[in-house]
């Protein structure tokens, strides 16, 4: 056993314990009715087997008895109200809570922008978002107060014991200290086990979803039966994983009822030798045992609480590496005012994701408001960081990038983001219907206005083609709309957005003829009246742009017309050769950023 093992467990879970602070007083109402729960639960165990022994004693049943069956009454109802209220308010502070973990991990997920996102996968972030949320909001609703109990609530039952049949109640204590040491001892042996079961659990996955996403190349490849024994060979592994959990939990279950079990008979044994030396009433014995046992269930309540400390508190360690990210690019409350024409500047900027290898250095342009500029490059030369940048997923190291005179750093993200939109090469489509993906861009957009906007991108006749119109759905990830049209569709949006600066990473993958047509006239559709900065991957592309930036080592090279730069740069040239033959291309050149992540 690791020292401290379960203090080191529970103290990412103790970090993130505030958000029931938030809610201090439903949390204690809450807690309070298990405790009220609990109290009458066991007042009522006791009143009728005191009651029982008294009518033992008393067949007719008056006096003592009667009394004892009346308040027997009162406790049983009290008991059922503390129940349903308990139910009732925890529900309330689940939700409470819920909601103030997803605010604060959509927060932080804003906050850190897909900059910070660069070493943590998509999936580990969502299944902090969806599946860790849960499970804590699970753990700080239901649970923290159940434990609370767990040490109050025998607590308050030995003390009742303790007037009853005096020292005889300490064998109690000491049995329900012991009932609680045993989750505690095994803490750090079941969360090594757990996390066992989830790290296989977790492989097992990944290998199941490339099985389905990777269908095709497994198939034609002829890797089939390859996929089938790793999936195989992972199953056995979690099985086994699972096995030594349920062993080891199992042996824990037995070792709590041997605990029970002993001290239920020391205590018998202790009650009786008293009831034999005339100092304890016997009437009382059954009321004493009974209440033992009232004594023990709270305590083996927060058995499961135990079961499940190391994946709350891996759950907790997820959810907190994300709030903790830092911010790659500061906020600011300041309104930009200034006039809005789509100038852009890069004042000597540099930028590097990683500290010593720079990508941009001293990179200096400047774009007139409508100007049309097409960013040209090798692989790898710092075209989609310029993209990057421009939308504030990073800040330049130094340098500043202004926009219609103002910086950029300092402008409010929100505004900046509005004014200037990427479309990038594969731009996502969200589950929902070709409507609900235009909604996203403009909340207000009328259907006109979405027509419109369509018509614009040249997707209106697909879309009324389409038996749903506007409500056809997309799939997930608009699993039923092509690389154009998914483009076409983020052009649109654009039309709806009306950014004053454009900036487009066009599409390299091989579009049919029509398709390549259609996108080309969209492009000239969105570009119109506006300034566009083009990834530019089609030499008609680079021919109809007003400039053209060559971009080497993330530096500016060459600038000027196509042809320009065809008559002055034998780099420009050899580079539209590469692109042209990419078979005579190195490498670098024709993978680009999308197929490299
Ligand atoms: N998130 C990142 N973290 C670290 N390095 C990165 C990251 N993104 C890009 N780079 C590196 O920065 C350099 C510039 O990349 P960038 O994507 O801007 O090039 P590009 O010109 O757009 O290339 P392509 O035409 O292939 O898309 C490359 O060396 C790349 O490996």
């Amino acid at each position: 056993m690791r020292p401290n093992g379960n203090a080191a467990l529970l103290r990412p879970v103790l970090r993130l314990v505030d958000v029931v602070g938030e809610h201090r007083g439903l949390f204690v109402r809450s807690t309070l009715s298990i405790a009220a729960f609990q109290a009458f639960g066991a007042l009522a165990s006791g009143l009728s087997a005191y009651a029982a022994a008294v009518l033992v004693a008393d067949p007719a049943g008056t006096g003592l008895a009667r009394l004892l069956l009346i308040a027997l009454a009162g406790a049983v109802i009290a008991h059922s109200v503390f129940v349903w209220a308990e139910s009732w308010m925890s529900h309330v502070l689940a939700y409470k809570v819920l909601d103030a973990l997803r605010l604060r991990l959509h927060d932080a997920i804003e906050r850190i922008t897909p900059g910070g996102m660069k070493r943590r996968r998509a999936g580990e972030v969502s299944g902090a978002a969806m599946a860790d949320i849960e499970s804590l909001e699970w753990f700080y609703a239901h649970t923290v107060g159940a434990a609370i109990c767990a040490i109050a609530g025998p607590l308050i039952v030995i003390a009742a014991l303790f007037a009853l049949v005096g020292p005889a109640a300490l064998i109690a204590l000491a049995g329900v200290a012991a009932l609680l040491a045993v989750p505690w001892l095994m803490g750090p042996l079941q969360a090594r086990q757990g996390k066992a079961v989830r790290d296989e659990l977790a492989e097992l996955k990944a290998i199941a979803l490339e099985g389905a996403e990777g269908l095709r190349e497994m198939l034609s490849l002829g890797l089939a039966a390859h996929q089938r024994r790793r999936v195989l060979d992972t199953t056995a592994r979690v099985q086994r994983r699972k096995r030594a959990f349920a062993l080891r939990a199992g042996a824990e279950s037995a070792l709590a009822d041997l605990v029970v079990a002993a001290t239920m008979i020391a205590f018998v044994v202790a009650l009786a030798s008293a009831v034999r030396a005339g100092s304890l009433d016997p009437a009382l014995f059954p009321a004493a045992v009974v209440l033992l046992a009232a004594a023990f269930a709270p305590a083996a309540g927060v058995f499961p609480m135990f079961q499940r400390l190391g994946e709350m508190s891996a759950a907790a360690t997820r959810v907190l590496d994300v709030l903790d990210a830092p911010a790659l690019v500061a906020d600011t409350d300041k309104a930009a005012t200034g006039p809005r024409a789509g100038a852009v500047r890069f004042e000597a900027v540099d930028f590097a994701y990683e500290p010593g290898t720079p990508v941009l250095k001293g990179l200096d342009l400047a774009i007139a408001p409508g100007e049309h500029v097409a960013l040209v490059g090798a692989s790898g030369a710092g075209k989609t960081t310029i993209a990057h940048l421009l939308i504030r997923f990073w800040d330049p190291v130094s340098g500043r990038i202004v926009l219609d005179g103002e910086d950029l750093a300092s402008m409010r993200l929100a505004d900046a983001r509005e004014r200037i939109a990427l479309i990038p090469q594969h731009p996502y489509v969200f589950r929902g219907t070709i409507r609900s993906n235009l909604l996203l861009a403009d909340p207000d957009a009328t259907e006109p206005a979405m027509w419109k906007a369509l018509e614009s991108a040249q997707l209106a006749d697909t879309v009324r083609d389409w038996p749903g119109g506007l409500d056809e759905p997309v799939g997930e990830n608009g699993s039923t709309v092509s690389g154009g049209q998914r483009q076409r569709l983020a052009i649109a949006q654009a039309f709806l957005r009306e950014p004053d600066v454009l900036v487009m990473d066009e599409a390299a993958a091989h579009l049919d003829a029509v398709g390549e047509q259609a996108l080309a006239r969209a492009v000239a559709e969105v570009q119109a009246g506006r300034t566009t900065i083009v990834i530019a991957h089609r030499v008609s592309t680079i021919r109809h742009a007003d400039r053209v930036i060559l971009l080497v080592d993330g530096a500016v090279a060459a600038e000027g017309t196509h042809p320009e730069l065809l008559e002055r740069s034998g780099e420009y040239r050899s580079l539209l050769a590469r692109a042209a033959d990419p078979g005579a291309a190195a490498p670098a050149v024709r993978r680009t950023t999308a197929e490299r992540r």
